[in-house]
């Protein structure tokens, strides 16, 4: 089974391409992180998969189901944390579950929901009080039951603290272990590094890159900082490291050489600095952050 398959999918609003002929596969048990930055069409793309817009051309596949035509089986076997939603009512955040519960015909323990979600000190209190992270760990709880073959978790961490997003990465985790799909929308690197078999990036509604991390760093050939410390630096060290290909930038920190470059050019600028007279006395490199990776993807967005 293929857990998301989009063909060709484009919408408009009006003047504004939101998507823009996006093709997506996403199989069955993939954890699939979906990034882009702020408008980029993330919302969008989860709208047409739950029918809550309708592509302008193209076709969207749900668990191999027409997501246009059947969305009510769709919505059946898939849970949703949105990244928009109105304010709770009166009901306690344990009566929201049950409430799930009864109209999705399952038999999850409400209990052991609020529990594994983190809010059972405030189960019994009006939902209309939770703070934003609580609203988002009683929407998430609501979006477990039933054991959905898919979840879409648009934005999750948003408003919740380092625990709550460690304790989403873990419900990640062991969703997917059970045997779900997961396919989680966000801003934020980490959180999908951590937690996702591949990415895909949107940008202004085109599907740039879809990918492991590994991968993609190997792709945009963004490999990071490499500094090079020496028991002197000669004259010109610095401009003879700048002409190699692959060596962005050079700058001379004290008896450092700090050089941001691709991985092939590394050997190279260790050699110019043997040839230069120098002796290495330590050589540390680091990976392209992911801040780095977002912006060479995204046109520094
Ligand atoms: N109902 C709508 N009417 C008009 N324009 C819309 C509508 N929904 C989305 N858009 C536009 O489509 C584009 C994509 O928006 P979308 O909400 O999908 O982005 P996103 O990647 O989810 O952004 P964010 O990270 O900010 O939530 C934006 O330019 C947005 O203004």
């Amino acid at each position: 089974m293929v857990a998301i398959d989009l063909t060709d999918v484009t919408k408009t609003y009006g003047d504004v391409t939101a998507l823009q002929s996006v093709d997506l596969t996403v199989e069955d048990g993939e954890v699939f992180g979906f990034l882009g930055p702020n408008g980029a069409g993330k919302s969008t793309t989860i709208d047409i998969l739950l029918d809550h817009a309708r592509p302008t051309a193209g076709h969207a596949e749900v668990l191999d189901m027409d997501a246009q035509d059947e969305t009510v089986a769709v919505r059946e076997r898939t849970g949703v944390l949105p990244e928009r939603f109105g304010p709770l009512g009166e009901m306690t955040g344990r009566q929201h579950v049950e409430f799930t519960v009864e109209a999705k015909n399952a038999d999850d323990d409400p209990g052991r929901i609020v529990e594994r979600v983190g809010i059972d000190h405030a189960a019994d209190r009006p939902a209309s009080g939770y703070s934003k992270g609580m609203t988002q760990r009683l929407m998430l709880g609501m979006a477990l039951v039933g054991e959905p073959d898919l979840l879409i978790l648009d934005e999750p961490t948003t408003g919740l603290d380092p625990n709550g997003a460690r304790q989403m990465r873990e419900i990640v985790r062991a969703e997917a272990e059970r045997g779900a799909t997961v396919f989680f929308s966000s801003h934020i690197l980490q959180q999908v590094e951590a937690v996702c078999d591949r990415v895909g990036i949107l940008d202004y509604g085109n599907l740039v890159a879809v990918d492991s991390i590994d991968g993609l760093r190997e792709a945009a050939g963004t490999t990071g900082e490499m500094t090079v410390t020496l028991d002197t630096v000669p004259d010109r060290l610095g401009d003879e490291i700048s002409a190699i290909e692959g060596v962005t930038s050079v700058r001379v920190d004290g008896y450092s050489i700090v050089a941001g470059c691709e991985n092939p050019a590394k050997a190279a600028v260790v050699e110019a600095c043997q040839q230069a007279g120098a002796t290495v006395e330590n050589i540390e490199t680091s990976e392209a952050s992911l801040e780095d990776l977002f912006a060479a993807y995204t046109g520094g967005a």
